[in-house]
């Protein structure tokens, strides 16, 4: 069959995406592996299908490049936004569904999506990691996504540029605390309100451009721990950088992330399903 679909890239973390709201795509999973392979297929990050939703205006459907259930994903909660909006699905305002939670999004200008969270639920600070003879430690926030977090500071990582992210990421990905496994960001401290991150992407198996999920989690970590006052400003690998605003005042708390979202192409992919 041919599928119509548009490569998208959100600060460098890159999907292709489609509009699944017919449900004629039956095998995301194949599809995600085939179709994301940088060398046979378009090549990137992962899938997201836009698909019909009962509680929202679309429900986002996100899977990795390996074919793994992502949950959710902000960079490409940023994409699927513009996309809805530039399909003409929804106005600059937009609530989606997500792996069973609600998202809020508005399209800022020609270029920007500014992304609301439901307030993280599950947080771990000063989370001691044993690995061989090191003790890393590191900090545990689910953004909708599972996040490690390390300030290199605190586990005697002198330049972040040099940490082996794909190496020392995956042995922390596949720490067996994490049932489901887990992505890993590796932070610096800048100053008082902006700091560089690089992650380890579960499902992806390296290191991505810049990851959503990772710099909210990484941006809650550093202001209940470290002290950093929002709006902060997160320094990707792609060169892009992303906003987090956060608010931890109970009824009245709030975190959404900013950045790019932009259309690449589109195209027409000839695909079997098996
Ligand atoms: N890149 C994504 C996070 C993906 C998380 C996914 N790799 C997983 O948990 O399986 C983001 O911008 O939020």
């Amino acid at each position: 069959m041919q599928l119509k679909f548009f490569k998208m890239t959100g600060a460098g973390n890159d999907f292709i995406m489609f509009d699944n709201r017919s449900g004629k795509i039956k095998d995301p999973v194949d599809l995600a592996r085939y179709v994301c392979d940088r060398h046979f297929g378009v090549g990137a990050d992962g899938i997201i299908l836009i698909e019909k939703s009962e509680l929202a205006d679309f429900k986002m459907v996100y899977f990795n490049s390996d074919g793994s259930f992502g949950g959710m994903c902000g960079n490409g909660g940023r994409c699927i936004a513009k996309l809805a909006y530039q399909l003409g699905l929804v106005d600059r305002k937009m609530k989606f569904e997500a792996n069973g939670k609600i998202y809020k999004a508005e399209i800022l200008d020609h270029e920007n999506v500014r992304l609301w969270l439901p307030m993280p639920k599950f947080k771990k600070f000063n989370l001691p990691l044993k690995l061989g003879k090191r003790i890393y430690k590191a900090h545990f926030v689910d953004t909708g996504a599972p996040h490690l977090v390390l300030f290199t500071e605190d586990n005697d990582i002198e330049d972040i540029e040099q940490i082996n992210v794909n190496q020392l990421g995956r042995k922390l990905r596949f720490h067996p605390y994490f049932e489901n496994g887990t992505n890993v960001n590796f932070v610096s401290i800048i100053d008082k309100d902006t700091i560089r991150m690089r992650t380890y992407e579960r499902g992806v198996e390296g290191e991505t451009l810049a990851c959503g999920t990772g710099s909210v989690a990484s941006v809650i970590t550093s202001v209940e721990v470290k002290g950093l006052k929002p709006l902060v400003k997160v320094k990707t690998t792609s060169g892009e950088t992303l906003l987090v605003n956060y608010r931890n005042k109970g009824e009245r708390g709030f975190v959404y992330l900013e950045g790019s979202a932009k259309i690449i192409c589109e195209g027409k992919l000839t695909y079997h399903d098996k």
